[in-house]
């Protein structure tokens, strides 16, 4: 019973309490307030006490704990998504501390537009570039991709210099040489909006520099806070597309070419040609890297993020399927915020539990959903916010 098992936790309203020196900083926690929460920790008794009292937090598959998830060296990356609002954020911030305090050197980074990262680790986590969160014991870095940012600077260079700017601007992603392959297509118009997609193709070009740049060599540990299932659904096919659109392209031009020949002498075209070309190879060489990465069950795993409600899982079930359809590795669901059992006699929480009860069930039962190995998450009775509250969770969740 959560009342006794520590005096720090009461059973409120049937939820999990955070303990005291914890609430005691949230409670006056402003948004993004850097270096807040550097030296607090959780006294070990009242986080070992929660986790006790916590409902049990894993069934399914055996050896599909945190120690499977934390062994060796070798990177792995992490990618937690579902429906909006369900807990992705809190769950990656609060694996991503937990692998931190595991000794890995640990990325989390988000891929949602709408970010909440900063929220979460109330700290500003914001500019689009590595951050330093404090508090972790191993070094870990917060990203969030800003993609209004880049859409922003999109727009601008396209207006400032007649689309020639645009280029610029995809160089700095990796995707110039679509743009030199449009421009001399005479696509221009498509370098003038924003193409539908562009949140993903940023965020693509973020793991091309994780599988590439020195910069992001050191960590072992990646996690991805994705954002709602539509995009994030979008990302993972983005790499199938742009290989098929590359693929277009290169045949577009060589036909163009061949129908050119004749008229072309000037010396140089044809290297010329060959360059653009083998640009291109190099591009789509890149994106079938990224696409394997997001395939590799060596390497990756999509964690599906669900609460106990028949439309959460519905739409974890439709995830889920999509995601063996593009071939993403799944093998864990976490069900978040589950009302703990209580002595209380509080009739809403007792509706409310037998509610959870039957959702839990339609999970277990649930073609597309009862093979994955289900992580029940407590609710907990204040926000998860700053790392000690993070700690917490993970402690709870990540056993
Ligand atoms: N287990 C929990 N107990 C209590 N509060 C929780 C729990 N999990 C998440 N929350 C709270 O629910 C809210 C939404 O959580 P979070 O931002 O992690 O969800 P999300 O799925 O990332 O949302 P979005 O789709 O908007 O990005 C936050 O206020 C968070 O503190």
């Amino acid at each position: 019973m959560l009342a006794t098992a520590a005096p720090r936790l009461r059973a409120a309203a049937g939820g999990l309490s955070l303990p005291a020196p914890v609430r005691a900083q949230l409670v006056s926690l402003p948004l993004r307030r850097p270096g807040r929460y550097a030296s607090l920790r959780l006294r070990p008794s009242a986080a070992a006490a929660a986790a006790e009292a916590a409902p049990p937090a894993k069934e399914g598959a055996e050896g599909m704990g945190f120690e499977e998830m934390t062994a060796g060296t070798r990177r792995r990356y992490y990618m937690l998504g579902g429906k909006g609002g369900v807990g992705k954020t809190s769950c990656a911030a609060s694996l991503a501390v937990r692998f931190a305090n595991n000794g890995h050197p640990t990325l989390v980074v988000s891929t949602d537009p709408a970010h909440s990262l900063s929220d979460s680790f109330a700290q500003d986590l914001s500019g689009g570039a590595l951050v330093p969160v404090e508090g972790p014991e191993s070094p870990l870095f917060a990203l969030e991709i800003n993609p209004e940012k880049a859409r922003e600077e999109f727009r601008t260079a396209s207006q400032k210099n007649g689309g020639t700017g645009v280029k610029d601007f995809m160089d700095s992603m990796g995707l110039g040489v679509l743009v030199e392959q449009l421009g001399e297509l005479k696509l221009g118009e498509l370098l003038d909006t924003p193409p539908p997609g562009l949140d993903e193709a940023i965020a693509i070009s973020k793991v091309m520099q994780f599988l590439e740049a020195q910069e992001y060599s050191m960590f072992s540990r990646i996690v991805f806070d994705t954002a709602p299932t539509g995009h994030t659904l979008r990302l993972l096919s983005l790499p199938d597309f742009l290989d098929a659109s590359i693929g277009k392209i290169l045949k577009l031009r060589s036909k163009i070419a061949s129908a050119t020949s004749a008229i072309k002498s000037v010396f140089g075209q044809e290297v010329q040609q060959q360059d653009a070309a083998n640009k291109l190879e190099q591009l789509r060489e890149r994106m079938v890297k990224v696409r394997e990465l997001f395939r590799d069950t060596e390497s990756t795993e999509f964690i599906i993020v669900t609460i106990p409600t028949v439309m959460a899982i519905s739409e974890s079930a439709r995830l889920h399927s999509s995601l063996k359809k593009e071939s993403v590795p799944v093998r864990r669901l976490i069900v978040n915020q589950i009302l703990p059992p209580s002595s209380s006699d509080c009739k809403f929480c007792a509706i409310k539990r037998k509610d959870q009860t039957r959702a839990l069930d339609m999970i277990r039962n649930d073609p597309e959903l009862m093979g994955l190995n289900i992580i029940q998450a407590p609710l907990v009775d204040m926000e998860i916010r700053g790392v000690p509250a993070l700690k917490f969770l993970g402690d709870i969740v990540w056993k």
